[in-house]
């Protein structure tokens, strides 16, 4: 298992986002650096893009902005519009991809003037990290490598749709776990342990598949705040209040100016 710098990224539809979206980070760092698993120097969030066609998925400027909101108060996470922006969908193999290769064209000193994209991590950009004499001292005694590696965070439902028929294709499936790897946290319902030993390729690369058990369990979802919404009933703690105001303002998900806040 890598014990590098890892930057976590989060795909999916976020609409809207909700405060289990935003938990899944701060859960993935405190228990990857509470068990030697890697440093987490930057997250973010890359919402779909709209020709994914999902069900109540929002155009992608609402999303992107509901996540901004949610995320004012993330001094590590950011928003990448980057799947949003592009001509249809990305598959998740090749958003990892864009987000690793743009990461290492800016890791190195003489690139932080071309222009980096707002979502890439403070981390990176600090030329004054790179050599902090931690750091320095750990890789002269060969304990980590300086390569920054993106991982897939995600929750055990999206592990569980990789045995979907023809959802992943087995190319990326082995690109995503062999080449980048993927952070898992439970979810009400499902068995990523079980998961991984029924599946022959995650059991093959198991130990690029890090499982970590939420206890503080949460069943919160976005179809819960849509569900709310459209009876006129409160998303209230759900998720962030500037994200319930926008919806309310802009009459997303059917909402009315009735809901209770
Ligand atoms: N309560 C939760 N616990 C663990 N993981 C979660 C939870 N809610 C969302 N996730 C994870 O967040 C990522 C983005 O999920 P997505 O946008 O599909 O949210 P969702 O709430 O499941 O949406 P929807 O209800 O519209 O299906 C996925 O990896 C998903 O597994
Ligand atoms: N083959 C693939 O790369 C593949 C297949 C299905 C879903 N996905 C991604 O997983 C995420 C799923 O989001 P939802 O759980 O909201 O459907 C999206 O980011 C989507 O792009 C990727």
């Amino acid at each position: 298992m890598s014990q590098g710098k890892v930057v976590l990224v989060a795909c999916g539809s976020f609409s809207p986002p909700t405060y289990m979206h935003l938990r899944l980070f701060e859960i993935a760092k405190d228990y990857m650096h509470s068990f030697g698993l890697g440093t987490i120097v930057g997250g973010i969030v890359s919402p779909v893009h709209d020709a994914y066609g999902k069900k109540d998925l929002v155009p992608a400027p609402h999303r992107i902005e509901m996540l901004k909101l949610s995320l004012k108060s993330s001094s590590w996470v950011k928003v990448s519009e980057w799947e949003t922006q592009q001509a249809g969908w990305s598959r998740t193999r090749v958003s990892l991809q864009y987000h690793q290769d743009t990461i290492n064209k800016h890791k190195s000193s003489h690139n932080l003037n071309e222009d980096p994209p707002s979502w890439l991590p403070d981390d990176i950009l600090n030329v004054n990290n790179i050599d902090e004499p931690d750091n320095l001292n750990q890789m002269l005694n060969g304990n980590v490598s300086d390569d920054v590696t993106v991982k897939l965070l995600c929750g055990a439902d999206l592990l569980e749709s990789f045995a979907t028929p023809g959802l992943w294709s087995d190319e990326d499936l082995e690109t995503i776990l062999g080449r980048y790897g993927i952070v898992v946290v439970s979810r009400v319902g499902s068995d990523p342990g079980r998961m991984i030993n029924e599946s022959d390729i995650l059991y093959k690369y198991r130990r690029n598949v890090i499982v970590i058990s939420n206890y503080i369990t949460s069943d919160v979802s976005s179809t819960v705040i849509r569900r709310l919404v459209r009876r006129g009933e409160s998303p209230k703690y759900l998720t962030d209040d500037a994200v319930i105001s926008y919806i309310i303002q802009h009459g997303l998900y059917g909402a009315r100016s009735q809901i209770k806040n």
